[in-house]
């Protein structure tokens, strides 16, 4: 049975005694997050080209970025203007924030339209994103599993249903990768909305 505890406070992960994410399992309600899921169906979805090893090809999903003004975004070598949040993102937007106690400004959504999309593993230190990177990726529609691996240790997943959100603090990504990899079993599509600081402006000074 669910407690009060369940939806307002977080599962925290450490590791060796630091602190790497919080995870809230009921950040919004089916009802909520099912809206939500249908008003993220109708951004404006780019599946963009990348060069991996002088090849190009499409990225293995959709995305797209949107943020306050003057947060730009690079990716694969091209710099992209975020679309303007509109008021429903904004509100949801700092609604994330009070509860990670992060001022997120923008916001990359990734759609996996079914379990044949992906995410490679990475970290997100990008340089825009300053000495303490800060993301929080509130899921929606069907459950896919994050797997989070640090140094030589074991992997870590979390499954991730519709309507919860992972904080990854700056350690997760110092220290540790991730990846969203396919799944062929899974049918149906999920949405991520992954909630960034960004450093306003950082690409654009002289
Ligand atoms: O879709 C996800 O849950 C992961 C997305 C991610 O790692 C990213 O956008 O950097
Ligand atoms: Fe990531």
């Amino acid at each position: 049975m669910m407690t009060l505890d369940d939806y307002l406070l977080p599962q925290r992960l450490h590791k060796g005694g630091v602190e790497l994410a919080r995870y809230w399992s009921h950040f919004l309600s089916e009802e909520q997050a099912d809206q939500l899921l249908g008003r993220c169906r109708n951004l404006h979805w780019q599946q963009p080209r990348v060069r991996v090893f002088g090849k190009e090809h499409l990225i293995p999903r959709q995305q797209c970025w949107l943020g306050e003004p003057g947060c730009q975004y690079r990716y694969s070598g091209t710099l992209l203007d975020p679309e303007p949040l509109s008021p429903w993102l904004d509100a949801l937007m700092l609604s994330v924030s009070q509860h990670c106690g992060v001022r997120y400004n923008t916001v990359l959504a990734n759609r996996y339209r079914d379990g044949g999309d992906k995410m490679g593993w990475h970290s997100d230190n990008e340089p825009e994103m300053g000495a303490e990177p800060q993301v929080a990726i509130l899921s929606l529609g069907a459950a896919r599993p994050l797997q989070l691996r640090c140094g030589e240790g074991q992997q870590q997943e979390f499954v991730m249903p519709h309507g919860s959100l992972l904080q990854l603090l700056p350690e997760a990504q110092r220290r540790c990768k991730h990846q969203l990899p396919a799944r062929a079993a899974v049918h149906g599509e999920r949405i991520s909305l992954t909630f960034r600081r960004i450093t306003p402006g950082y690409w654009s000074r002289g």
